[in-house]
């Protein structure tokens, strides 16, 4: 957000105050030499009354051996003592979860704030739409903003990738696997979704977490939110019927502009692909399930 000035200011809050203020004095340091003076300071949960966009990335990052889903109840616990004093403090913008297990953080923040749905979104597999998108150009040699092509469902393992849709430019991928079999004829489809889920911890494995894919997955939805873009990238939103699927937050293509998730694309799967999307939601929907009981 800093770097590419994308709003006024930014007021950031850790239960670490000390690590919160390190962060501002490290990012002010980048004002010299960018485009816009974007105010960073540190602040408390009382400041956040009229923010237009509040961010929520506190969590407890997986240990070795854990999934997402398995930081459930931690993250679960730190989002309440974040969002119930936020609402306190009269905020009515508009909420991103990055917190994991960000379906059900997403879905958990909508229950505590009461706030209208198109208010509450989670990254959902925006970062792993990004991540599927490098896979798909590298085998086809092409920039990857060309691709257009949505992993859905869980930002987690049971993510899909509905590949009847997918193109590079508007030409079908299915039809340039079957016209370039000498160069594409042995590609596992299957393998590319299994690599886009494990791309998160081969990042983790390496340098203890990701940053850089996230960070700019958020600046980008923001953007679309700030600057009313209606732009479509794949968030996590509470479907009510779309997909066929009844109160669960996952990842879906959403029209993103000034009043947040404005609406949801729904894009045509093939029955199969269908089944997938509907698999990847109930696990969302039994773990959200038992968040939502405990409380
Ligand atoms: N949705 C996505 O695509 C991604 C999600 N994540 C998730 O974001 C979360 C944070 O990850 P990292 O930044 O790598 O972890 P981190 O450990 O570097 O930072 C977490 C921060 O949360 C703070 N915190 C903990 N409890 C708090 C509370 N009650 N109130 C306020 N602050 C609190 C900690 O002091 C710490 O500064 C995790 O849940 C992680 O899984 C991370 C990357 C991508
Ligand atoms: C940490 C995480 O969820 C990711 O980078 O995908």
């Amino acid at each position: 957000l800093v770097t590419q000035g994308i709003c006024d200011e930014i007021l950031m809050i850790d239960i670490n105050e000390e690590r919160a203020l390190g962060e501002v004095m490290d990012l002010r340091d980048t004002i010299k030499y960018l485009d816009r003076n974007v105010k960073v300071r540190t602040a408390s949960y009382k400041d956040c009354g009229d923010a237009d966009i509040i961010v929520i990335t506190a969590g407890a990052p997986p240990q070795k051996g854990q999934t997402r889903l398995d930081t459930l109840e931690v993250s679960a616990k730190i989002v309440k003592t974040i969002v119930d004093p936020i609402m306190a403090s009269g905020f009515d913008g508009i909420f991103i979860v990055v917190s994991n297990p960000v379906d059900i953080m997403a879905h958990y923040v909508h229950h505590l704030s009461g706030l209208p749905k198109n208010q509450v979104i989670g990254t959902g597999s925006a970062l792993d739409t990004s991540r599927l998108q490098n896979f798909i150009a590298e085998l086809v040699n092409v920039d990857p903003r060309s691709i257009y092509a949505y992993s859905m469902g869980e930002h987690g393992d049971s993510q899909m990738v509905p590949w009847s849709t997918v193109t590079v430019a508007g030409k079908p991928f299915q039809d340039i696997i079957q016209d370039n079999k000498d160069m594409l004829g042995d590609v596992d489809l299957d393998e590319i979704v299994k690599k886009t889920v494990r791309e998160g911890w081969e990042i983790y494995q390496r340098k203890g977490t990701t940053y850089y894919g996230i960070a700019t997955t958020c600046a980008g939805i923001i953007k679309a939110i700030l600057y009313d873009e209606n732009r479509i990238i794949p968030v996590s939103t509470l479907l009510e019927g779309e997909y066929g699927q009844e109160g669960v937050y996952a990842g879906v293509p959403t029209i993103l502009n000034r009043t947040g998730a404005a609406d949801i694309l729904e894009i045509h799967m093939t029955k199969e692909e269908l089944e997938k999307f509907k698999s990847s939601a109930e696990i969302i929907k039994e773990y959200t399930d038992k968040i939502l009981k405990e409380i």
